[in-house]
């Protein structure tokens, strides 16, 4: 047998979460329940997502995106961080100054707890109509109260409580309050659950006027199941919890962001903040287009409308200027194509017995019509194709029907060919070869 042999990483240098901060030991529930409704989603494109652009987004460039989303149906938006540049606060204002804005949609805006730019903050959204969230935030764990910010436990307390006091008095009577301690994942929970009660306290939390609480994996550490963990401790734990809309926003530095929002969800999360096909600091945030559409998958409504998920993919490109990988779940270029031959098998006699009925195509987990995709890219044929998909492309594309012999008989003339280009075939080039192989009478 062969044996793994020690690797020259530097794998010594790094410490799991345990050994970083206390998790709190929970009495979970969440690997039993599963998702049936959709949480709020709430997009932070146009400020976690442009805060991470080598080119922050131009006011057209920010506009076009917001009508993006108020499109898709999103109902709570992050717009910007108005204290941070003129460009931001502009966008604001225009927001605040337009139509733009449905009634029926919550702006939300982001601040840190600092006097002078909570004030700016709460200039920008004067007179906007509808809701209004102003979300504050400061980081919280160890790390960066050592290292960032240069205070105790205590002395941070106090400048988020100030920060809140200053929003409370400039604006109380007009917003309600989101609050995120930033690295939420990296802080010991009875820090958290400290300030949750005295912000709670301090903004009167009740279920006609809740304040969002916010519990950020900042930078992702763990296995997705510790943070499940750890967001139904606060679900179990937290004051005044029918006053609290619990919030998650996860990045994907592991790679496992849309894991975490999933399993947060499980565990008591009612709101998910992420970027439309994950765009954000370093590895992006969560993607709420594959949250969105994984429910779908799973036959739950996800109350946002992805059935032109190419107008969304140019948009967003355009705006964010990154491109979209061919990979990328749901919306990329490559999937819900198959060029592997028992694929394209499957796929030709999965459509050959599908009704009405519940959608069961091996290897589609969705309908490629449902996000308005065609059907001609399901199955591309190469050098790793076989009999079935060659018959599918001919069939569908030209309604060239191969008898069992002819197909058997075509595919090595198919083989052959993509062998020796080392290429795909397109449909007119396979329509072109069976033409040459049997005369264009057949
Ligand atoms: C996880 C996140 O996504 S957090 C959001 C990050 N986004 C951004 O930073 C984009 C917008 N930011 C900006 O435009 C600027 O950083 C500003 C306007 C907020 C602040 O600018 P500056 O005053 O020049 O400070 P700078 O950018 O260096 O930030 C560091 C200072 O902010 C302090 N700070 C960091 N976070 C916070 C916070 N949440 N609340 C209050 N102060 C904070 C730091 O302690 C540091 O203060 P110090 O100089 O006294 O040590
Ligand atoms: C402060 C929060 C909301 C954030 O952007 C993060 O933690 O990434």
């Amino acid at each position: 047998m062969n044996r793994q042999l020690p690797s020259p990483m530097p794998s010594h240098r790094y410490r799991d979460i345990f050994a970083k901060v206390p998790v709190a030991p929970v009495d979970r529930t969440w690997p039993d329940r599963r998702i049936t409704t959709a949480p709020l989603w709430v997009p932070v494109d146009l400020r976690d997502g442009n805060q991470a652009l080598a080119e922050p987004m131009d006011p057209s460039r920010k506009r076009k995106f917001f009508e993006l989303m108020v499109a898709i149906g999103y109902k709570e938006i992050e717009v910007g961080y108005p204290s941070a540049s003129q460009t931001d606060f502009d966008f604001v204002r225009l927001l605040a100054e337009s139509d733009l804005v449905p009634a029926d949609v919550t702006i939300v805006v982001f601040t840190p707890a600092r006097a002078d730019l909570i004030a700016r903050t709460v200039e920008s959204v004067a007179g906007m109509r509808g809701d209004v969230v102003i979300h504050m935030y400061a980081a919280t764990a160890p790390t960066w109260r050592d290292v960032v910010l240069r205070r105790t436990r205590d002395e941070l307390a106090s400048m988020i409580y100030a920060g809140s006091e200053e929003i409370l008095r400039l604006a109380g009577d007009s917003v309600r309050f989101q609050f995120s301690p930033e690295v939420y994942n990296l802080t010991e929970p009875d820090y958290v659950l400290e300030l949750a009660d005295h912000l709670t306290k301090q903004w009167d939390a009740t279920p006609e006027r809740p304040v969002i609480m916010n519990l950020p994996a900042t930078v992702e550490v763990a296995t997705p199941n510790v943070y499940a963990d750890q967001i139904e401790y606060m679900h179990q734990n937290l004051p005044r919890r029918d006053g609290v809309i619990l919030s998650v926003h996860p990045h994907n530095d592991r790679g496992t962001g849309i894991a975490c929002a999933e399993l947060a969800v499980l565990a008591g999360a009612q709101r998910v903040e992420g970027c439309i096909f994950g765009n954000g600091e370093r590895t992006g945030n969560v993607d709420i287009a594959t949250l969105a559409l994984n429910l779908h998958a799973q036959g739950v409504d996800p109350m946002v409308d992805f059935s032109d998920i190419d107008r969304i993919r140019d948009v967003v490109e355009y705006c964010t200027r990154m491109p979209i990988h061919p990979r990328h779940p749901y919306v990329g270029e490559l999937v819900y194509t198959a060029f592997s031959g028992t694929h394209q098998d499957a796929i030709r006699k999965g459509f050959a017995v599908q009704d009405d009925g519940f959608w069961d195509v091996p290897y589609l987990p969705i309908d490629p019509a449902d996000v308005g995709r065609g059907y001609e890219a399901v199955v591309r044929v190469n050098s790793q194709s076989g009999k079935g998909g060659i018959a599918h492309v001919l069939e569908s594309v030209y309604g060239v029907r191969l008898s069992a012999a002819q197909e058997r008989e075509f595919a090595q003339h198919v083989q052959r060919r993509t062998d020796e280009t080392g290429r795909e075939a397109s449909p007119e080039e396979l329509k072109a070869l069976y033409e040459e192989v049997y005369g264009c009478s057949n």
